[in-house]
């Protein structure tokens, strides 16, 4: 069995993570690609612990616990899922740990890398922004998910630690793609059939390898 593709989206709260991960499973699915679509913190008990208690665990106790989670889900869908042949494509992974515990919550940095060692780095990160003040009107519009969007002047300090977060990653060899979603529907139009295409053919170049 050929090994699959993992595939990272992250970005801030309201860039449109969640958008275009089901967005892109349907296009790909449509075209014959295998795809698990997962979320983290993930759907298990840690995970649901995780997400649901953003607002009372804080610092290096959530950075423990989205730790915990990362590693029970690596092992438990991602992994299996990459090893059937499957894309795997996650909304948020580690950039949002750099990001969220280290640049928001003040964990030491070289703590939060620490914790995510042995994470399997994505084969491709997307990584999603748009500006501060369209990020601020999404999240007014939908409501915030937890702490992390509770803040309006988090969304600018988050598309900077972004910024920086996958450019770290990007030198250190994890194929990035970068891009703004607050540039219309013919954009967004151009993003998702060109990420379909990138991710397709990437599939398929391992999937015909191993034939
Ligand atoms: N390209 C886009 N243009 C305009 N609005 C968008 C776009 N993508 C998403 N939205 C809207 O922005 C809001 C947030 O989108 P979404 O839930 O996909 O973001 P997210 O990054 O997954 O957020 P979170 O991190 O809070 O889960 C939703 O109301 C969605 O409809
Ligand atoms: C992966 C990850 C997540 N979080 C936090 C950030 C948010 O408050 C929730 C996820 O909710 P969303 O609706 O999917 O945005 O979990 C975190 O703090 N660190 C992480 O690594």
């Amino acid at each position: 069995m050929s090994r699959g593709l993992f595939v990272a989206i992250d970005g801030p709260g309201a860039a449109g993570k969640s958008t275009l991960l089901r967005n892109l499973t349907s296009r790909l699915t449509g075209t014959g690609v295998p795809v698990l679509s997962t979320t983290e913190p993930s759907r298990g008990e840690i995970g649901q612990l995780a997400r649901s208690r953003t607002r009372e665990h804080t610092g290096m106790a959530l950075a423990c616990l989205v730790g915990a989670d990362r590693y029970h889900h690596l092992e438990t869908e991602i992994r299996p899922a990459v090893g059937a042949g499957k894309v795997v494509l996650c909304d948020r992974y580690t950039l949002s740990s750099l990001v969220l515990q280290a640049g928001i919550d003040g964990v030491p940095e070289s703590v939060v890398r620490c914790i995510n060692a042995h994470a399997d780095p994505p084969d491709l990160q997307i990584v999603l922004t748009a500006p501060p003040d369209v990020l601020r009107e999404r999240l007014a519009v939908r409501g915030s998910h937890g702490r992390f969007e509770d803040d309006p002047t988090l969304p600018g300090r988050e598309v900077e630690l972004y910024r920086g977060a996958a450019a770290v990653s990007e030198r250190a060899g994890v194929r990035t793609i970068a891009a703004d979603t607050s540039q219309g529907p013919e954009a967004i139009e151009s993003l998702l059939s060109g990420l379909t295409s990138t991710i397709g053919g990437l599939w398929s170049r391992r999937h015909h390898e191993s034939a």
